[in-house]
């Protein structure tokens, strides 16, 4: 996919945002990656800037741009932290051009995980809820933790973030979800109870509930409870730094370089599988 002698070409999509704005400052310094665009919504104030002066640097060359089409054609990759909808859009153009599109964003619903299934047809799509490699080494604990203990100890995946965030529960809960149901050999859907208020009953043996905690400026905090009778066992992930995200991000932009089409997570990228 990569031009011979040429480091891969990535374009960042929500330049403006958190994520975006880490991802370029990370792919700047890489001596791996060569950052080639940057987009953003149409109407953004940060259309037709240079990226460097937007965040409040040098120029570096790379001027952010609401046209995806024309900006994607250049990519060997791009790395999409936005919203569901823009993903879905960038993920039709990402596939025409053949370059792996990997994906942060979270939130997405049945219909639009189908629609990234489709796009994956034709060129490598790499999403995970979260990308970091202490997340990524919790799933894989969890599932284990749940398979080995019985259904009296009931689990829960508590989860806080800044106040800016507009899901819930986060993706990285809902695949610490996932993975304690594996464990005990279900679907999440059989097992997930839904957010509580008022009389909500005693819990449901066997269930997985959720919460979630919205505030300041956490960048992002799960824990899964396994309460039995008379002892807690508590799994953590602390993030303090956006930037272990944008790593994992980049890393799989690389690591799907010499990927056929197909739909991968960080589990693949990382070796976890
Ligand atoms: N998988 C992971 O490891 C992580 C995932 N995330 C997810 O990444 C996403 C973005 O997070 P943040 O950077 O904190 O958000 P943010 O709100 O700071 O940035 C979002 C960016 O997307 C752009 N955008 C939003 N809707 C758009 C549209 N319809 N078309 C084009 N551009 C659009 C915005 O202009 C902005 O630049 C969220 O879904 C978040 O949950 C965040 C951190 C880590
Ligand atoms: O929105 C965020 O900030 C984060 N989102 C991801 C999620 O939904 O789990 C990953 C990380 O926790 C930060």
């Amino acid at each position: 996919m990569t031009p011979e002698g040429d480091l891969p070409g990535i374009v960042v999509t929500g330049a403006s945002g958190r994520m975006g704005q880490m991802l370029m400052r990370l792919i700047l310094q890489s001596d791996k990656a060569r950052l080639v665009g940057a987009l953003d919504r149409e109407g953004s104030d940060w259309i037709g800037r240079d990226v460097g002066e937007a965040m409040g640097g040098t120029a570096v060359g790379v001027t952010v741009s609401d046209d995806p089409v024309a900006t994607i054609a250049r990519a060997q990759a791009v790395i999409d932290f936005t919203s569901p909808a823009a993903t879905v859009a960038y993920a039709e153009l990402t596939a025409q051009a053949r370059a792996v599109h990997v994906i942060g964003t979270t939130g997405m619903d049945q219909a639009q995980l189908d629609y990234l299934a489709a796009a994956a047809r034709h060129a490598p799509i790499i999403r995970a809820g979260n990308m970091s490699l202490g997340v990524n080494l919790l799933v894989g604990l969890t599932r284990k933790v749940a398979a080995a203990l019985g259904e009296d100890w009931d689990i829960e995946v508590v989860e806080a973030h800044h106040r800016h965030k507009v899901d819930a529960p986060s993706g990285t809960a809902l695949m610490l979800g996932e993975a304690a149901a594996e464990g005990r050999g279900q679907p999440l859907a059989d097992l997930r109870t839904p957010a509580r208020e008022g009389i909500t009953g005693a819990r449901e043996p066997g269930s997985i509930g959720f919460s979630a905690i919205r505030g300041g400026d956490v960048v992002g905090e799960h824990d899964v409870i396994f309460a039995g009778e008379g002892e807690r066992l508590v799994l953590r992930h602390l993030a303090t730094d956006r930037a272990i995200f944008a790593r994992g991000a980049i890393r799989a932009a690389l690591w799907g370089q010499d990927k056929g089409p197909g739909e991968y997570d960080m589990a693949d990228v990382l070796g976890l599988t």
